[in-house]
């Protein structure tokens, strides 16, 4: 992993991240033969590149949706069908963490010559995109998002009196989220289930790609120079971009299977769409189109 410190202290008055951007100053780490050859890739290319990354996701849902109405296969049990699965229990279930864990690793590599600056924007764009899922998923004033949709659109939590002893049967009558219902054994039935899974997978992915994006792109970019440069180029994947790129391949995999195996087309793309939101706003309208949010949250950089 390189560091950036030392220049960080030595260019503490660095160009601010404040226009969307892969250039700045050449790395002193590289070599003259691994500097770019020509303009690198713009922000605005970037902007494009990743308007288009994201249709991956609603593609991904039609896809699934449609190959477990037409397929067999997808009418069957698998082992992508069952809950308990390992991708499911170890990764997705806790996958903010594993979307954070990815994100760390990118930024504590950036090579930006004003890095320490960089990386602290990076961490408030971190912190707004951690505060869609925490609303959507886990809080809000109460009840998530996604159960207040739930039992707004006439859902409840149905308590079984004959397998649930009284006291548990109450405790499901009154439960407001979908974790308390289950806690108490009862069914969360007859609302409208917004997929947390189609919403996690697609905002995770979302927010990778933005924040990682200039980043992959400037390594393919110095990958066109040479042979030569192999060897930087191999060190740069494996050392940086493994593990963006393991995660987001995971969650595309679990986002196809959620589409495959679980949930309704209306519950699949209001996961979807509610996972546009905070990204649309931020990094598809907000970066590219607004100098004053540009000096607010930075702007994803190499
Ligand atoms: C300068 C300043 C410096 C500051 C310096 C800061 C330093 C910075 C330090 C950071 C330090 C790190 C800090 C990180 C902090 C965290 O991020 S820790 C947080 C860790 N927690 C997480 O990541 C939790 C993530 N999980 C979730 O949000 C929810 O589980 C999800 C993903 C939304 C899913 O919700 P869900 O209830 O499963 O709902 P849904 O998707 O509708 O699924 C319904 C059912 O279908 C099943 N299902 C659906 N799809 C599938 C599938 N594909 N396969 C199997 N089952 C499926 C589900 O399993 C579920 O089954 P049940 O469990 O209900 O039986």
């Amino acid at each position: 992993m390189s560091s950036d410190k030392d220049r960080d202290s030595a260019s503490s008055s660095g160009p601010e991240i404040a226009t969307p951007t892969t250039s700045g100053p050449p790395s002193p780490q590289l070599t003259a033969s691994q500097q770019y050859p020509a303009a690198p890739p713009s922000g605005e290319n970037h902007h494009h590149i990743l308007i288009l990354l994201s249709l991956i996701y609603p593609a991904t849902i039609v896809l699934g949706s449609l190959f477990s109405i037409i397929s067999p296969i997808g009418q069957s049990a698998s082992y992508f069908s069952r809950k308990n699965n390992i991708f499911n229990v170890l990764f997705v279930k806790i996958g903010w963490f594993w979307t954070t864990a990815a994100f760390l690793v990118h930024i504590a590599n950036l090579r930006h010559p004003n890095a320490t600056h960089a990386r602290s924007k990076a961490l408030i764009r971190w912190g707004l995109a951690t505060l869609a899922w925490i609303l959507v998923t886990q809080w809000f004033f109460g009840p998530p998002l996604m159960d207040r949709t739930f039992t707004g659109t006439g859902g409840a939590c149905r308590p079984n009196y004959a397998v649930q002893p009284s006291s548990l049967a109450i405790k499901a009558e009154r439960a407001s989220t979908s974790a308390a219902c289950k806690g108490a054994g009862g069914k969360w039935d007859g609302g409208h289930d917004l997929s947390g899974h189609a919403f996690m997978l697609t905002h995770a992915s979302l927010f990778l790609w933005a924040e990682t994006l200039p980043r992959l792109v400037d390594s393919m970019w110095r990958g066109t120079i040479g042979p030569r440069n192999i060897s930087p180029l191999m060190a740069e994947w494996f050392g940086v971009h493994w593990f963006v790129w393991g995660i987001l391949g995971l969650w595309w995999w679990m986002l196809l299977m959620t589409s495959v195996y679980f949930h309704t087309w209306p519950e699949k793309v209001s996961g979807w769409l509610v996972a546009l939101f905070e990204w649309g706003i931020l990094y598809a309208y907000m970066i590219p189109l607004n100098p004053q949010a540009r000096q607010w949250f930075g702007t994803p950089t190499v």
